[in-house]
Order: C-alpha cells, then sequence, then structure tokens
C-alpha cells in the first residue's frame, strides 16, 4: 500500500475555511461558507511526517493488511441488528466505505463535517479529530461466519449462505481457551489503525454511529505499541514481555510471499470467488501473566522465547534475524533451542512451511480487584486460509508452547476480509452480485 497524495478538504482545512464559530453563533450553516482548496501536507510532507501520511481506502487489496503497522489500534466486532434486511446491510457498507474513505483522506466522516449543516441537526462527524492529521489511519472491514447464517449460525437473514466461504468457521476450542462470548465472534469488523490514537478512535466511533439502527458494536479492544513489523522500513518493537516481537513476521516488500500466505487466489474456493484479493483475519485476545512473568528469571524467560532479550537473537547463535538452527547442541547435549520454545513451536519448518502476517498490539484494560495488570497482546493475523495457517499452529501451541503457562485466550474471532474496493464501488460488494 503506497502513501498517497491528500486530495479533498482536510480536516484541518475545514476549520480554517468555515470560520465555525461565527457560523455557528450566527446560526448559519457553515457547509454554505466552504470554499474548495486543501490545508493538507504535500507529497514530500505525507512520505516524511508520520503524522501526514495517508493510505488511499481504495485498491485491489484492503488498506490496513500489509501497510506499514501504525502504533494504535481500535478494533471493533459488531452485530446486526435483529431487524435489520439484505438492503440494510448493503445500504451500511456503501455508507460505510464513503466514511472510510473521507476519514483516511483526513476528511470528516460526512459531506458536510462536524460544524457545518443545520444547527438544529447533529453533525455528520463528532468533532474529536478537527485539526488531527490522519497520522497513517487505514480502516480494514470483515465479515463474521454469523453473517452468512447456515451451518448453525441459524436462520440465513441476509441471503448470503450460499456464499459463505468454507474456510470461515468458527475456531474450534483449544485447549487452555478460557473465551468469553462478548469478547468474541460477530457479524462485522473493523480494525482502524493509525499512529495517533484519537484518529483510530474517531473513526470507530463514527462508524459506530452511521451502523445505528443497522447495527451494534458487540465488543471492542483499544491496542497501542505495534507487535509486528510489517515492512523492512520498520524497527522490531516488544511486547509486554519485554522482548523484541515481530522480528521473523511476513513484510509487505516480500510479494510473492504475501502472495502464497495471506492473499486469497482466484479459484481457491468456487462458492466463494468474491474472496479473490482478500484474507482472513485472525483476532485473539491473549491474556498475559505478567506478574508470574516478571518473577521469573532472565534464563526461563529466554528458554520460553527461544531468543535472547537483549537482541532479540536465536538462543542457537547469531544475531536477531539469523535463522534458529534447532540442532545446535548446548550443556549435557540439550538442544540450545528448545523445541517447545514459542520460536521452536512456530518456525515455519515445523509448520509446513506457514509464515504469518501478524499484525497485534500491545494492551492493557487497567487491573483486576488483586491489583494485577489486565494486560496482554490482541493478536491479529492475515492468513491465506485459516485452516492451513492457523489452526494447526494454535493447536500445537496450546498444547506444546512453553509460553502457555503464561498466557491465556480470553478473546477470539475470525473475519473474511474482502478485496479492496476499487473504482466507486463499496466494499465487499461482490459478496452481493
Ligand atoms: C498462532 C500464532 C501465534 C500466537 C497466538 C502468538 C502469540 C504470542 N507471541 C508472542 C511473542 C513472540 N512471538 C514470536 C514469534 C512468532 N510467533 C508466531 C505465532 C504466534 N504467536 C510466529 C509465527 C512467530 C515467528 C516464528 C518464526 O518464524 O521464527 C516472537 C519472536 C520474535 C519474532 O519472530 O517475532 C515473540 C517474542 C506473545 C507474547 C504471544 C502471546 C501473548
Ligand atoms: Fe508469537
Amino acid at each position: 500500500m503506497t502513501a498517497v497524495q491528500p486530495g479533498g478538504l482536510s480536516r484541518r482545512g475545514l476549520l480554517a475555511a468555515s470560520g465555525a464559530g461565527a457560523a455557528a453563533a450566527g446560526g448559519l450553516s457553515a457547509a454554505m461558507m466552504l470554499t474548495p482548496g486543501h490545508a493538507g501536507a504535500t507529497p514530500e510532507q505525507a512520505a516524511d511526517s508520520p503524522a501526514e501520511r495517508r493510505y488511499d481506502f481504495r485498491g485491489e487489496h484492503q488498506a490496513g493488511i500489509t501497510t506499514p503497522a501504525q502504533d494504535r489500534m481500535h478494533f471493533a466486532a459488531f452485530d446486526m441488528d435483529p431487524r435489520a434486511s439484505r438492503e440494510d446491510l448493503v445500504a451500511l457498507l456503501q455508507d460505510w466505505t464513503s466514511a472510510a474513505e473521507r476519514m483516511t483522506d483526513g476528511r470528516g466522516a460526512g459531506s458536510l463535517g462536524p460544524l457545518s449543516g443545520p444547527y438544529d441537526a447533529p453533525p455528520d462527524d463528532t468533532g474529536e479529530a478537527i485539526d488531527l492529521p490522519p497520522a497513517g489511519l487505514t480502516i480494514t472491514f470483515g465479515f463474521g461466519s454469523s453473517l452468512f447464517g447456515g451451518e448453525g449460525s441459524g436462520k440465513d437473514r441476509f441471503g448470503l449462505a450460499a456464499r459463505r466461504p468454507a474456510a470461515l468457521e468458527r475456531l474450534p476450542h483449544f485447549p487452555g481457551d478460557n473465551l468469553r462470548q462478548q469478547l468474541s465472534d460477530g457479524d462485522l469488523c473493523i480494525q482502524a489503525c493509525s499512529d495517533d490514537p484519537q484518529v483510530a478512535v474517531h473513526a470507530v466511533r463514527n462508524l459506530t454511529r452511521i451502523a445505528m439502527g443497522r447495527a451494534h458494536l458487540r465488543w471492542s479492544q483499544l491496542g497501542f505499541g505495534r507487535t509486528s513489523s510489517t515492512s523492512d522500513a520498520q524497527s522490531t518493537p516488544r511486547n509486554l514481555f519485554g522482548f523484541k516481537d515481530g522480528t521473523m513476521g511476513l513484510r509487505g516488500e516480500e510479494t510473492d510471499a504475501i502472495d502464497e500466505h495471506v492473499w486469497v487466489s482466484s479459484g481457491a474456493d468456487p462458492r466463494a470467488e468474491w474472496m479473490t484479493g482478500g484474507s482472513y483475519l485472525v483476532a485473539r485476545k491473549i491474556a498475559m501473566r505478567i506478574e508470574p512473568w516478571d518473577r521469573s528469571s532472565l534464563r526461563e524467560q529466554e528458554r520460553v522465547v527461544g531468543r535472547t532479550k537483549a537482541e532479540g537473537a536465536p538462543l542457537s547463535g547469531g544475531t536477531e534475524f539469523s535463522q534458529p538452527d534447532f540442532a545446535v547442541k548446548g550443556r549435557g547435549g540439550q538442544p540450545m533451542l528448545a523445541l517447545g520454545s514459542h520460536v521452536g513451536i512456530a518456525h515455519p519448518s515445523h509448520n509446513d512451511g506457514v509464515r504469518l502476517l501478524r499484525r497485534g498490539y500491545n494492551y492493557v484494560d487497567g487491573n483486576d480487584e488483586m491489583g494485577r495488570l489486565a494486560a496482554g497482546l490482541f493478536f491479529i493475523a492475515f492468513v491465506t486460509d485459516p485452516r492451513t495457517h492457523y489452526i494447526p499452529m494454535q493447536t500445537k501451541m496450546s498444547r506444546d508452547d512453553l509460553m502457555q503457562e503464561y498466557v491465556q485466550h480470553v478473546g477470539s474471532g475470525l473475519f473474511a476480509v474482502p478485496p479492496g474496493a476499487q473504482g466507486d464501488r463499496y466494499v465487499g460488494q461482490g459478496l452481493f452480485a
């Protein structure tokens, strides 16, 4: 996904152009006072300044997948309202498409903006992003299996059962899972990522407002501090265990590997040809047992991860980006890098060559009544097929991963992410053709 030249009227431009305070005081529609023009970044600034960076919403694939992972995330899952029809669903996706296109371009969610329109009506944007550039905002939409009805998901309310992808089943129960229904599943999902948390929250808030009467929030999660790198240009961040995370993640620049492991190819599922160019989003809310971890020795922590805490190098030797060597033996003939370490379990050589495009975030939801941090990792991966690229690896992890002692999966969701909306199409339009 490339950063694009800004177009249209930015939020900052809107404020400047509208003379909003005066308009409001005089009871005028500030929309009438707008003049064309743009006060946003030049392409050079867009390239140089993370705050001014913007990504085109439209394209072959949805943004927010191979886009360089931003630092903040707001993820939200929605259920359709009980009385909503297929026409309501289509209209919602059309409205979400136009709002997402506007907001990722740094404009308000609606055409009038936060300070315009009839004085006696609610503004079509909530306003907390006035003056804020998009900071690389991407908005990515997905469909949950319950949207399609049939096969255990109830009535086919939207006439979609025949087009449900075979890969879009509810994820199975894994040993050790302690899933809460109020943190799992959903008919629809939105992943909003930005380098500014207020911009990501503004996007989800406005999309939720737009959905009113058609769909409602089921659960949501804020994330800070990416735990992955999806571009060669990014340095490796650290997770809440204090380890570098994302060293071996798939990078957007590896286009052949991305085609193989991330995008759904034509012919992959005759029933769901509409998914060509799309992907599957696996979301797992993973609580981390921070206090026991903090009381464990550095030796134990490195043994569990399989990498050094300082540099993130495999325990078999080398530097951060050296390949692990599981044959290297240490004292007493024991492998330097335990096969049960997290890296040992997850390495492609032990998973039929599978690689994941991970896009997770740290989270802290305050603390529990015992004074323990309610913290963890909101794991997101985009995969070509969860049946080959997630379920087998998670099955092994939940059984054999040394890290399992320090984590517990509490939320879960699998969503079909349609290809990007091109031309004047709306996101997911192929599903309704
Ligand atoms: C099923 C997939 C995975 C889950 C769930 C998962 C949770 C999880 N991971 C860490 C920390 C690290 N993971 C690292 C590497 C790594 N993890 C997965 C998959 C899952 N992780 C993969 C495929 C890999 C790459 C393996 C490889 O190719 O070698 C690392 C090492 C650094 C890196 O390569 O990114 C760390 C650290 C936590 C804390 C966590 C759940 C809370
Ligand atoms: Fe991992």
